[in-house]
């Protein structure tokens, strides 16, 4: 990654996938095979979660994960040169902690997007765990909030109200939007929706960083 700057290390968050953006994803940490890692990686962790294995399986899982772990440690790096959360080329910046979130259409100060829970985030009796609703709330409002050549900023406050159950395996609509801006504070408002039901609505404020809190 020599002679990459910062921008085209992580990208900016101005797109949640390649829009207006050129980067070449064999130059990036993790290259072009980086997102169908990513992406095999969320299918398993659904898979997984959606099993009752045979002993022989569990075990036979549990050695090659082990054997993983133990590769992965020799190419570990710092923080600013891995891949996991900084290719905002890729869908979910090319992790698999928050939900797949696909872009449908964004103004100066609003966004929709479509959202698809896995059974990963299945918190249990079919709803999906309050937590990961607040997860991607706060993803998706973090990101948005540094849009427009907004410098960063982080969150520091997140309300999140549960009007109703958010299923998993369903594609959820997601809309997003500044309420206000003023100095360094940003409130942002979200909403998720199943069809016409409201299941979860999020106020967040962000707060943009000092340059010594970068
Ligand atoms: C591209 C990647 C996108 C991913 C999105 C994910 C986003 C995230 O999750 S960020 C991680 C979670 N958040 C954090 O770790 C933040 C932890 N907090 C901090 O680091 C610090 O509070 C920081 C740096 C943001 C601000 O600290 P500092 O510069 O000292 O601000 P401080 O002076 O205390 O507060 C600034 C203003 O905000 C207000 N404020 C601060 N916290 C709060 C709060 N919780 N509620 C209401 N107001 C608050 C203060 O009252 C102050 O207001 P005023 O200027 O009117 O007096």
């Amino acid at each position: 990654m020599v002679g990459l700057s910062w921008a085209e290390r992580i990208g900016v968050p101005e797109s949640f996938a390649l829009a207006g953006l050129e980067m070449d994803p064999a130059r990036l940490p993790g290259g072009t095979g980086w997102g169908e890692l990513a992406g095999e990686l969320r299918g398993y962790l659904d898979a997984l979660v959606g099993v009752d294995p045979p002993a022989d399986l569990v075990s036979e899982m549990a050695e090659q994960l082990r054997s993983w772990r133990e590769r992965l440690a020799a190419a570990r790096v710092p923080e600013r040169d891995q891949p996991w959360g900084h290719r905002v080329d890729l869908p979910a910046r090319g992790q698999a902690l928050a939900p797949h979130v696909e872009m449908l259409d964004r103004g100066d100060d609003w966004l929709e997007a479509t959202v698809v829970f896995g059974r990963f985030h299945l918190g249990g009796h079919d709803a999906v765990h309050g937590g990961a609703v607040a997860l991607l709330f706060d993803e998706v409002l973090g990101r948005f909030s540094d849009t427009h050549g907004r410098p960063a900023a982080r969150t520091v406050s997140l309300d999140v109200a549960f009007r109703a159950v958010t299923p998993p395996e369903r594609e959820l609509r997601l809309r997003v939007w500044f309420e206000r801006e003023h100095g360094r504070k940003r409130q942002l408002h979200g909403e998720l929706r199943d069809g016409d039901v409201v299941c979860a609505e999020a106020r967040a404020l962000f707060i943009v960083l000092r340059p010594d809190q970068g």
